[in-house]
């Protein structure tokens, strides 16, 4: 499904932080939200997640995603592994891709109205699922292990699959691989590379990695002062005179 934003703009006081955003995040695909420090990048990530009210329409697919709140766009296929979120430590792998599961359940796995047979078969059913996902996100041997003691990049790989366990029709990830040593980064990699090609989510990604994202990404779109200043394949994008004037500092 495609993920679609047009005039997209959001202030924060006198703050222009994202003046009439377009761009489109084609289905099955590897986009990459890139820009200086302040270029809007984080509200723009917000803006779709319904954390901010924005100007404009955000829409999945036919769906208008603008005015819903953030665990009905979540709930709608829009699931982001958060930088640095409070995982639940003192729980398992498994504990928290489970939590991550619940707007899948309606009303929880224990409901006044189901039986309890019912129940048990429903959590078995999601136990199996969220088993599937640790192992495709390279968690198979930590699955009962208490997150706090996982080292970092396997607590990143739990954010990962945790946003993985709400099956996203797209996956944003908020710079993935920061903090990483290179053997981390190179299997976070293939993890996106997999996600979009095996289970065809779309994946967007924040990232200061400019190598990292030239080789990842499929589609680039370039904020600077909250608008998009150029978008396109990596090999356009890094061309641009714009790009090169903006980002990298060059003053051609
Ligand atoms: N909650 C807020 N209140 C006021 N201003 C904000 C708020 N969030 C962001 N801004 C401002 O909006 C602009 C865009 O910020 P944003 O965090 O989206 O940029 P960014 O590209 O993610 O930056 P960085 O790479 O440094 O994380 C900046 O000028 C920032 O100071």
């Amino acid at each position: 499904m495609r993920l679609s934003l047009r005039e997209v703009s959001l202030n924060f006081g006198g703050v222009r932080a994202l003046d009439g955003v377009s761009f489109d995040v084609e289905p099955g695909s590897v986009h990459a939200v890139i820009g200086p420090n302040g270029a809007g990048k984080s509200s723009c990530f917000n803006a779709v997640c319904g954390i901010y009210a924005v100007g404009g329409s955000i829409r999945l697919g036919d769906r208008e995603l603008t005015g819903l709140p953030p665990h009905v766009v979540a709930g709608l296929g829009v699931a982001r592994a958060f930088q640095n979120i409070a995982l639940g430590g003192a729980d398992t792998v498994l504990d928290n891709l489970m939590v991550a599961r619940h707007h899948l359940t309606g009303a929880g796995f224990v409901s006044a109205g189901l039986g309890l047979r019912r129940v048990r078969r429903e959590e078995h059913r999601h136990r199996l699922r969220v088993t599937e996902i640790a192992e495709f996100s390279g968690l198979a041997d930590v699955l009962d292990t208490p997150v706090a003691e996982l080292s970092y990049g396997d607590r990143k790989r739990v954010e990962f699959a945790r946003a993985l366990a709400m099956e996203p029709r797209v996956l944003l990830l908020d710079e993935p691989v920061a903090g990483m040593t290179y053997h981390e980064k190179a299997a976070t990699v293939a993890l996106i590379r997999e996600t979009r090609e095996v289970l065809g989510v779309s994946v967007v990604l924040v990232e200061h990695d400019m190598p990292l994202v030239m080789g990842l990404a499929d589609r680039i779109t370039v904020l600077d002062f909250g608008r998009v200043i150029a978008d396109g394949p990596p090999a356009h994008v890094r061309e641009h005179p714009d790009v090169l004037r903006a980002y990298l500092g060059a003053h051609p």
